[in-house]
Protein backbone atom coordinates (compact mmCIF):
# COMPACT_ATOMS: atom_id res chain seq x y z
CA UNK A 1 0.00 0.00 0.00
CA UNK A 2 1.06 3.34 -1.07
CA UNK A 3 0.55 5.29 2.29
CA UNK A 4 0.97 8.68 0.44
CA UNK A 5 -2.00 8.14 -2.08
CA UNK A 6 -4.04 4.90 -1.82
CA UNK A 7 -7.62 5.51 -0.34
CA UNK A 8 -8.90 3.85 2.65
CA UNK A 9 -11.46 1.63 3.43
CA UNK A 10 -14.40 2.51 6.51
CA UNK A 11 -16.52 0.34 8.02
CA UNK A 12 -19.63 1.89 8.97
CA UNK A 13 -21.93 -0.11 11.51
CA UNK A 14 -25.20 1.39 11.07
CA UNK A 15 -27.36 -1.64 12.06
CA UNK A 16 -28.43 -0.77 15.27
CA UNK A 17 -31.75 0.16 16.44
CA UNK A 18 -31.26 3.18 19.01
CA UNK A 19 -33.33 1.87 21.75
CA UNK A 20 -32.04 4.53 23.89
CA UNK A 21 -33.25 7.47 21.58
CA UNK A 22 -36.44 5.88 21.95
CA UNK A 23 -38.26 6.75 18.64
CA UNK A 24 -39.93 4.65 16.26
CA UNK A 25 -37.19 4.51 13.90
CA UNK A 26 -33.19 3.96 13.96
CA UNK A 27 -31.87 7.04 15.18
CA UNK A 28 -29.34 6.30 12.13
CA UNK A 29 -32.69 7.54 10.25
CA UNK A 30 -33.11 10.73 11.93
CA UNK A 31 -33.06 14.16 10.39
CA UNK A 32 -31.01 16.82 11.57
CA UNK A 33 -30.86 19.93 9.22
CA UNK A 34 -33.05 18.23 6.69
CA UNK A 35 -30.44 14.95 6.10
CA UNK A 36 -30.72 11.78 7.68
CA UNK A 37 -27.99 11.46 10.07
CA UNK A 38 -26.42 8.30 8.39
CA UNK A 39 -25.94 11.13 5.13
CA UNK A 40 -24.34 13.93 7.47
CA UNK A 41 -22.39 10.78 8.66
CA UNK A 42 -21.00 9.21 4.99
CA UNK A 43 -20.87 12.54 3.23
CA UNK A 44 -18.35 13.94 6.19
CA UNK A 45 -15.84 10.27 5.18
CA UNK A 46 -16.52 10.38 1.32
CA UNK A 47 -15.59 13.96 1.19
CA UNK A 48 -12.27 13.64 3.25
CA UNK A 49 -9.56 13.02 0.07
CA UNK A 50 -7.90 9.24 1.61
CA UNK A 51 -11.18 7.81 1.98
CA UNK A 52 -12.44 6.01 -0.90
CA UNK A 53 -15.36 3.17 0.18
CA UNK A 54 -17.77 2.68 2.89
CA UNK A 55 -19.09 -0.37 3.45
CA UNK A 56 -22.26 0.08 5.66
CA UNK A 57 -23.60 -2.72 7.90
CA UNK A 58 -27.52 -2.86 7.91
CA UNK A 59 -29.90 -4.38 9.85
CA UNK A 60 -31.57 -7.20 7.82
CA UNK A 61 -34.85 -5.62 7.36
CA UNK A 62 -33.78 -2.05 6.87
CA UNK A 63 -35.78 -0.80 4.23
CA UNK A 64 -34.87 3.42 4.31
CA UNK A 65 -30.92 2.94 3.38
CA UNK A 66 -31.84 2.46 0.17
CA UNK A 67 -34.71 5.22 -0.14
CA UNK A 68 -31.64 7.50 0.33
CA UNK A 69 -29.45 9.24 -2.78
CA UNK A 70 -26.26 7.89 -1.01
CA UNK A 71 -26.79 4.30 -1.07
CA UNK A 72 -26.41 5.11 -5.06
CA UNK A 73 -23.22 6.54 -4.46
CA UNK A 74 -20.62 3.79 -6.31
CA UNK A 75 -18.35 4.39 -3.43
CA UNK A 76 -21.08 3.02 -0.99
CA UNK A 77 -21.70 -0.38 -0.61
CA UNK A 78 -23.70 -2.58 1.94
CA UNK A 79 -23.19 -5.33 4.26
CA UNK A 80 -25.83 -7.13 6.74
CA UNK A 81 -25.27 -6.38 10.08
CA UNK A 82 -25.32 -8.58 12.91
CA UNK A 83 -27.05 -8.54 16.39
CA UNK A 84 -24.01 -7.10 18.31
CA UNK A 85 -22.02 -3.61 16.65
CA UNK A 86 -18.71 -6.07 16.90
CA UNK A 87 -20.66 -8.55 14.16
CA UNK A 88 -21.88 -5.88 12.01
CA UNK A 89 -17.90 -4.51 12.12
CA UNK A 90 -16.67 -8.42 11.73
CA UNK A 91 -19.45 -8.38 8.62
CA UNK A 92 -17.81 -5.51 6.84
CA UNK A 93 -14.27 -6.23 7.47
CA UNK A 94 -15.16 -9.83 5.72
CA UNK A 95 -16.93 -7.97 2.71
CA UNK A 96 -14.02 -5.82 1.65
CA UNK A 97 -10.99 -7.03 0.06
CA UNK A 98 -7.54 -7.31 1.89
CA UNK A 99 -6.82 -3.82 2.56
CA UNK A 100 -3.70 -2.95 4.58
CA UNK A 101 -5.85 -0.64 6.64
CA UNK A 102 -9.34 0.16 7.61
CA UNK A 103 -11.35 2.49 9.62
CA UNK A 104 -14.58 1.46 11.47
CA UNK A 105 -16.65 4.72 12.08
CA UNK A 106 -19.99 5.17 14.11
CA UNK A 107 -23.01 6.18 11.82
CA UNK A 108 -24.19 7.74 14.53
CA UNK A 109 -21.50 9.87 15.10
CA UNK A 110 -22.07 12.52 12.08
CA UNK A 111 -20.42 15.59 13.56
CA UNK A 112 -17.05 14.21 12.52
CA UNK A 113 -13.96 16.69 11.26
CA UNK A 114 -11.50 16.21 8.47
CA UNK A 115 -8.97 17.26 11.35
CA UNK A 116 -9.63 14.42 13.53
CA UNK A 117 -9.99 12.11 10.46
CA UNK A 118 -6.43 13.62 9.33
CA UNK A 119 -4.81 13.19 12.80
CA UNK A 120 -5.91 9.65 12.92
CA UNK A 121 -4.24 8.94 9.48
CA UNK A 122 -1.50 10.84 10.34
CA UNK A 123 -0.48 9.13 13.75
CA UNK A 124 -1.43 5.43 12.35
CA UNK A 125 0.78 6.21 9.27
CA UNK A 126 3.62 7.44 10.90
CA UNK A 127 4.32 5.13 14.04
CA UNK A 128 3.02 2.20 12.00
CA UNK A 129 0.28 1.26 14.47
CA UNK A 130 -3.32 1.12 15.37
CA UNK A 131 -5.29 3.92 17.48
CA UNK A 132 -8.44 5.07 18.27
CA UNK A 133 -9.67 8.81 18.34
CA UNK A 134 -10.89 9.81 21.93
CA UNK A 135 -11.48 12.71 24.11
CA UNK A 136 -10.18 13.22 28.01
CA UNK A 137 -12.56 13.07 30.94
CA UNK A 138 -13.27 15.70 32.65
CA UNK A 139 -15.59 15.28 35.55
CA UNK A 140 -15.18 12.97 38.68
CA UNK A 141 -15.87 9.53 37.72
CA UNK A 142 -18.09 7.68 40.29
CA UNK A 143 -18.86 4.50 40.39
CA UNK A 144 -22.52 3.63 42.32
CA UNK A 145 -24.16 0.29 43.41
CA UNK A 146 -27.16 -0.66 41.44
CA UNK A 147 -29.07 0.89 43.92
CA UNK A 148 -27.41 3.61 42.84
CA UNK A 149 -25.29 4.44 46.15
CA UNK A 150 -22.12 6.07 45.19
CA UNK A 151 -19.39 3.01 45.76
CA UNK A 152 -16.36 4.53 44.89
CA UNK A 153 -14.35 7.38 43.37
CA UNK A 154 -12.57 6.33 40.23
CA UNK A 155 -9.04 7.69 39.48
CA UNK A 156 -9.84 9.98 36.08
CA UNK A 157 -6.03 10.12 35.41
CA UNK A 158 -5.19 9.01 31.72
CA UNK A 159 -9.15 8.36 31.85
CA UNK A 160 -10.33 8.76 28.21
CA UNK A 161 -13.85 8.68 26.15
CA UNK A 162 -13.23 6.51 23.13
CA UNK A 163 -14.70 7.81 20.25
CA UNK A 164 -14.39 6.62 16.54
CA UNK A 165 -13.23 6.47 13.83
CA UNK A 166 -10.29 3.47 14.84
CA UNK A 167 -8.28 2.80 12.50
CA UNK A 168 -6.81 -0.85 12.32
CA UNK A 169 -4.56 -3.00 10.05
CA UNK A 170 -7.37 -4.84 8.29
CA UNK A 171 -6.31 -8.67 8.85
CA UNK A 172 -5.35 -7.90 12.58
CA UNK A 173 -8.53 -6.56 13.34
CA UNK A 174 -10.46 -9.28 11.80
CA UNK A 175 -8.63 -11.97 13.65
CA UNK A 176 -9.07 -9.93 16.64
CA UNK A 177 -12.64 -9.73 16.53
CA UNK A 178 -13.11 -12.88 15.81
CA UNK A 179 -11.16 -14.12 18.39
CA UNK A 180 -13.14 -12.27 20.98
CA UNK A 181 -16.46 -13.62 19.49
CA UNK A 182 -15.00 -17.10 19.64
CA UNK A 183 -13.79 -16.36 23.59
CA UNK A 184 -17.40 -14.77 24.10
CA UNK A 185 -15.73 -11.79 25.34
CA UNK A 186 -17.92 -8.46 24.99
CA UNK A 187 -16.49 -6.09 23.05
CA UNK A 188 -17.87 -2.22 22.40
CA UNK A 189 -15.15 -0.89 20.55
CA UNK A 190 -12.62 -2.55 18.18
CA UNK A 191 -9.99 -1.02 20.33
CA UNK A 192 -11.15 -3.54 23.24
CA UNK A 193 -10.47 -6.62 20.64
CA UNK A 194 -7.00 -5.41 20.13
CA UNK A 195 -6.72 -4.92 23.71
CA UNK A 196 -8.26 -8.85 24.40
CA UNK A 197 -5.22 -9.87 21.43
CA UNK A 198 -2.83 -8.47 23.08
CA UNK A 199 -1.77 -6.28 20.33
CA UNK A 200 -0.57 -2.43 20.86
CA UNK A 201 -2.93 0.27 20.24
CA UNK A 202 -2.92 4.09 20.59
CA UNK A 203 -5.31 6.64 21.48
CA UNK A 204 -5.50 10.58 19.20
CA UNK A 205 -6.73 13.37 20.90
CA UNK A 206 -10.10 13.88 19.33
CA UNK A 207 -12.46 16.67 19.17
CA UNK A 208 -15.51 16.99 22.22
CA UNK A 209 -18.18 17.84 19.26
CA UNK A 210 -17.60 14.02 17.71
CA UNK A 211 -20.79 12.89 19.88
CA UNK A 212 -22.25 9.77 19.57
CA UNK A 213 -25.83 10.64 19.13
CA UNK A 214 -27.43 8.30 21.50
CA UNK A 215 -30.31 10.00 23.18
CA UNK A 216 -32.59 12.44 22.69
CA UNK A 217 -31.36 15.40 23.91
CA UNK A 218 -28.11 14.62 21.45
CA UNK A 219 -30.09 15.42 18.52
CA UNK A 220 -30.41 19.48 19.19
CA UNK A 221 -26.35 19.52 20.35
CA UNK A 222 -25.68 17.23 17.34
CA UNK A 223 -27.89 20.10 14.79
CA UNK A 224 -25.82 23.21 16.72
CA UNK A 225 -22.10 21.19 16.14
CA UNK A 226 -23.31 20.38 12.68
CA UNK A 227 -24.45 24.12 11.72
CA UNK A 228 -21.22 25.58 14.09
CA UNK A 229 -18.80 23.17 12.03
CA UNK A 230 -20.28 24.33 8.69
CA UNK A 231 -19.58 27.79 9.55
CA UNK A 232 -16.16 27.58 10.56
CA UNK A 233 -15.79 25.71 6.55
CA UNK A 234 -16.97 28.55 5.47
CA UNK A 235 -14.99 30.79 7.40
N1 LIG B 1 -26.04 -4.69 16.14
C1 LIG B 1 -25.57 -3.44 15.95
C2 LIG B 1 -25.66 -2.45 16.97
C3 LIG B 1 -25.17 -1.17 16.71
N2 LIG B 1 -24.64 -0.90 15.48
C4 LIG B 1 -24.16 0.44 15.17
O1 LIG B 1 -23.10 0.79 16.03
C5 LIG B 1 -23.10 2.23 16.19
C6 LIG B 1 -22.91 2.64 17.65
O2 LIG B 1 -23.81 1.88 18.44
P1 LIG B 1 -24.94 2.53 19.39
O3 LIG B 1 -24.73 4.00 19.56
O4 LIG B 1 -25.05 1.70 20.59
O5 LIG B 1 -26.24 2.36 18.47
P2 LIG B 1 -27.52 1.46 18.79
O6 LIG B 1 -27.11 0.08 19.14
O7 LIG B 1 -28.47 1.65 17.65
O8 LIG B 1 -28.12 2.20 20.08
P3 LIG B 1 -28.87 1.49 21.36
O9 LIG B 1 -27.75 0.80 22.11
O10 LIG B 1 -29.43 2.68 22.09
O11 LIG B 1 -29.88 0.57 20.79
C7 LIG B 1 -24.41 2.75 15.62
O12 LIG B 1 -24.16 3.46 14.41
C8 LIG B 1 -25.24 1.50 15.39
O13 LIG B 1 -26.10 1.60 14.25
C9 LIG B 1 -24.55 -1.89 14.49
O14 LIG B 1 -24.07 -1.63 13.38
N3 LIG B 1 -25.02 -3.14 14.74
C1 LIG C 1 -17.49 2.43 19.55
C2 LIG C 1 -17.98 3.50 20.49
O1 LIG C 1 -18.44 4.62 19.75
C3 LIG C 1 -16.84 3.95 21.38
O2 LIG C 1 -17.32 4.84 22.36
C4 LIG C 1 -19.16 3.02 21.35
O3 LIG C 1 -18.75 1.99 22.21
C5 LIG C 1 -20.29 2.50 20.45
O4 LIG C 1 -21.54 2.62 21.14
P1 LIG C 1 -22.12 1.39 22.00
O5 LIG C 1 -23.28 1.95 22.72
O6 LIG C 1 -21.02 0.93 22.87
O7 LIG C 1 -22.51 0.35 20.99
Amino acid sequence: MNINTDSLYVVLPAAGIGKRMSKNIPKQYLKINGRCIIEHTIERLLSHPRIGQVIVALAEHDSMFSTLDISKNSQVSTVLGGNERSDSVLAGLKAMHEQTWVLVHDAARPCLTHEDIDALIHFCFKHDTGAILATPVRDTMKRSQTNQQIKSTENRNNLWHAQTPQMFKHQQLTRSIELALQSGVEITDEASAMEFANVDSFIVSGREDNIKITRPSDLNLAAFILTQQKEETCA
